[in-house]
């Protein structure tokens, strides 16, 4: 069986040898412009059209969660890559863990009110503050797959009410669950701290706007974990600015780097990171994909399938 890879900034020695060592009967080599050679699977992250197009392959495997800028591609050069072959994403494989270390910190450093505390220690003032309470910190959670049902659980021990939206119902102990458009407004309706782990799709593309801020509590807090084009930056600025969202906690943006004049840097009451939310992991990703391939050899069900009709 032969394997290309193929990475933007991984490094391709790394993976190529621990993808050996984890499947030593499997021929892996980097894809390199003009490698026409046939290969089984392929392993990419951006990759060149030319690497995939034509090719008879048994699976793809995206080296990460989202899915949207392989999509992307596919709907640019639609021959890259035929319908039938299927295309698999990376489940948790360590990003799970990442994000909940994101969201547990940040939801307690707002409810803590470390953000008011700061602001307070620019200005040389010792002042006490009112305490908040759990039950108006509810916490709601925008996609409840992998990662977000993952951020969830791990919210539920420090007390605070949680509750998530999907595209159907999920049966998650503790968390309220809402599904469906026409649940969302409800969803909205009392969450303070808004986190969002929905997929790029053009379903979702804006969904963080102007209509949806104004729904949520007041002084709300809004974390965006998933892609940058979720959020309508300008909207957000104005719910920032008339104080009915009283913070943001940023890792994805629409523009990645973010421009040096994009307002959101020099905002005081907005935080970011740069895309780092959660980093594909060799050695979960490599047993996740060397699992599959085994189970896709032998024939059997495997999960991590994208729906490219459905978008993710
Ligand atoms: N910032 C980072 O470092 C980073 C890292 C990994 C993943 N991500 C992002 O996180 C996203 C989520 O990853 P995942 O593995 O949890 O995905 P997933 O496919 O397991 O979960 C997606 C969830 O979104 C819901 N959903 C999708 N479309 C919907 C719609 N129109 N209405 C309501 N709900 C809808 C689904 O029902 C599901 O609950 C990825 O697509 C990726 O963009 C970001
Ligand atoms: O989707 C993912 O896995 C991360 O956001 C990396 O882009």
């Amino acid at each position: 069986m032969d394997i290309i890879f193929y990475h933007p900034s991984f490094n391709s020695d790394y993976w190529i040898n621990a993808l050996r060592k984890a499947m030593p009967q499997v021929h892996v080599r980097a894809w390199t412009a003009g490698d026409n050679a046939p290969a089984d699977y392929a392993l990419v992250w951006h990759p060149p059209v030319e690497m995939l197009k034509g090719r008879k392959l048994k699976g793809v495997f995206a080296l990460g969660a989202g899915v949207d800028a392989i999509l992307g591609q596919l709907s640019t050069n639609p021959g890259m890559l035929a319908d039938d072959i299927p295309l698999f994403r990376l489940e948790d494989t360590g990003m799970g863990s990442q994000m909940q270390e994101y969201a547990v910190s940040q939801v307690l450093h707002w409810f803590r009110r470390f953000d008011d505390y700061q602001a307070l220690k620019l200005q040389s003032r010792w002042q006490q503050l009112e305490e908040y309470e759990h039950t108006d910190f509810t916490v709601g959670i925008l996609g409840a797959g992998v990662l977000g049902s993952k951020v969830a659980e791990s919210l539920l021990p420090w007390g605070f009410p949680v509750r998530c939206w999907s595209r159907s119902r999920k049966s998650l102990p503790g968390i309220q669950s809402f599904a469906g458009p026409e649940e969302l407004g409800d969803f909205l309706q009392g969450t303070r701290v808004l986190i969002n782990l929905l997929p790029n799709t053009p379903e979702t593309v804006g969904l963080i706007n102007q209509s949806l801020l104004n729904q949520l509590a007041e002084h709300s807090y809004v974390m965006n974990l998933a892609r940058g084009v979720h959020v309508v930056e300008a909207d957000l600025l104005a719910a920032l600015e008339s104080g009915k969202v009283k913070g943001a906690m940023l890792d994805v943006f629409s523009h990645e780097p973010l421009p040096a004049d994009n307002p959101l840097w020099a905002h005081p009451r907005v935080a970011m990171t740069p895309h780092i939310a959660a980093f594909t992991r060799p050695t979960e990703a490599i047993e996740f994909i060397s699992h599959t391939i085994s189970k896709l050899e032998r024939g059997e069900t495997v999960s991590g399938r994208v729906d490219r009709v459905r978008g993710y």
